[in-house]
């Protein structure tokens, strides 16, 4: 009876997973690796046609060898400081160990108009590896649009490399990278101080490296303890001076080898299955089906059942997964969860089959959040604050009120253009499962207008 359920509920996720492709068509990538746990192959299908990033179409090659540990890393800091020129020459050193391949300078930045500046518009992926890790790397623009990719989740840095030029020292974008890729998540940073080979003073380097490290402090990174290393980008791309050069390049890699660290696997992750549909069968209980999000459950597992109201206790007392009764269920794996005495109405979509303890409901919370623009089918027009559209969150979907953080100056007139970048605070109708790091999407009148990532909880359930 438990499996005859099951092929209903795959009609009924299929269509899910068509409006969640849609959902993640912002936070997703061609190359399988940088697919939401959600979908990857409907996201491999529309990550064609996403238009955030031109590296993603063009950029990504398919061999992306599981041997080693992948980590998404990538180069942010002011414009000009040479962000490109560091990427270019990492490839180039690196390749000529076999372990990338070489993209020019002029293969990144190749848009006829970021030509014509000599400035990045778009970001670039490539692909490396150093002794012990496979990287891919975003080489982003030093202006707004690359906040937009962190938000959107088309840019999920594990950790990042920030490019600080010797002559200029810390200018207003490492400040605001600093701070925004503090709020996504991104714990370690790496800094490059560049161009060295236009300062012959040594002090005025070590007066760079100091105010870095007071930097990286200000917003709470480890400022004693973060390497940084000094060279010339340049140098390495040309094949010159290796002292400064190749040798830097080869210094860096080490370093973010030892240094930035890999984010828990999502195996290792507490347990989590967002609820899509419920069954009720009869001499057997109740069955709720959705796709693992992360972590592993065991048959006897006690979970707990979260959001809308709900926190109770239960024990899985069965798993089915690819038409079979198992033992065991795992991220990804699309499973029906057996409730030990849970009722039918207990159970709703949009809640989560938990790990206990492992995560809260939250009703209020603070988020960084990008607002479409009419081009990429979000709103014609601005809002402001008390707008109220419907958030996704997993499979939840709640009407949510946005309004200004606390302090806020003129937070009665203040108005939201697309296009902008914001952080608000999202109270929610009804509370949902939901922490630091979890990203959504609003949506109005069935069209996506922004996408979200939660940076402070505020109340929760
Ligand atoms: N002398 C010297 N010039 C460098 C070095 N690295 C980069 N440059 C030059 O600095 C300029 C800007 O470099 P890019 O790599 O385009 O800088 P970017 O940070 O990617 O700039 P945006 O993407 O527009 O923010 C170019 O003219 C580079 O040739 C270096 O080590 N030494
Ligand atoms: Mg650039």
């Amino acid at each position: 009876m438990f499996k005859a359920q099951l092929p209903a509920t795959r009609a009924i996720g299929r269509r899910l997973l068509s409006f969640r492709a849609t959902q993640s068509l912002y936070s997703c990538t061609r190359t399988s690796v940088r697919c939401q746990p959600t979908a990857p192959s409907l996201c491999r299908s529309v990550g064609r046609s996403l238009v955030f990033s031109r590296g993603y179409a063009e950029a990504a090659p398919s061999k992306f060898s599981r041997a080693k540990p992948h980590l998404n890393i990538g180069t942010i800091g002011h414009v000009d400081h040479g962000k490109t020129t560091l990427t270019a020459a990492i490839t180039k050193v690196l390749s000529e160990k076999g372990a990338a391949s070489f993209t020019d300078y002029a293969q990144i930045d190749k848009a006829p108009e970021e030509k014509a500046r000599g400035i990045t518009i778009n970001s670039a992926h490539v692909e490396y590896e150093s002794d012990t890790r496979h990287y891919g790397h975003i080489d982003c623009p030093g202006h707004a649009d690359y906040i937009k990719n962190m938000i959107t989740g088309a840019a999920q840095m594990d950790g990042a490399i920030i490019v600080v030029s010797a002559t200029d020292g810390q200018m207003p974008q490492t400040r605001e990278h600093l701070l925004l890729a503090r709020q996504v998540g991104i714990k370690k940073l790496v800094v490059f101080i560049n161009k060295v080979d236009m300062i012959a003073d040594k002090e005025m380097l070590e007066l760079v490296d100091m105010e870095m490290r007071d930097l990286l402090a200000t917003y709470n990174f480890d400022g004693e303890n973060t390497p940084i290393i000094m060279g010339s980008a340049l140098a390495a791309l040309e094949g010159r001076d290796p002292t400064i050069g190749a040798e830097k390049i080869n210094e860096l890699i080490k370093a973010c080898d030892h240094w930035l660290e890999i984010p828990p696997r999502d195996l290792d992750k507490p347990f989590l299955l967002p609820v899509e549909d419920v069954f009720s069968i009869s001499g057997r209980g109740t069955v709720a089906t959705g796709r693992v999000e992360r972590g592993v459950c065991n048959k006897g597992d006690e979970v707990e059942i979260i959001g809308f109201g709900t926190k109770i206790k239960s024990v899985l007392t069965g798993i089915e997964a690819f038409h079979k009764e198992l033992d065991r269920g795992e991220a990804g794996d699309n499973m029906g969860a057996l409730l030990r005495g849970i009722k039918r109405e207990q159970v709703k979509r949009g809640q989560v089959i938990v790990a206990p303890g492992s995560i809260k409901a939250v009703k209020k919370f603070q988020a960084q959040i990008y607002v479409l623009t009419k081009d990429e089918g979000g709103r014609y027009t601005p809002f402001m604050a008390n707008y109220t559209p419907q958030l996704f969150l997993r499979t939840a979907d709640i009407s949510t009120r946005l309004s200004w953080p606390e302090g806020t100056a003129d937070a009665e007139e203040k108005m939201v253009m697309p296009g902008d970048n914001v952080e608000m605070v999202c109270s929610l109708h009804h509370d949902v499962a939901g922490e630091v790091g979890s990203r959504f999407t609003l949506r109005e009148g069935g069209k996506t207008i922004g996408t979200g990532i939660i940076t402070k909880i505020l109340e929760t359930a």
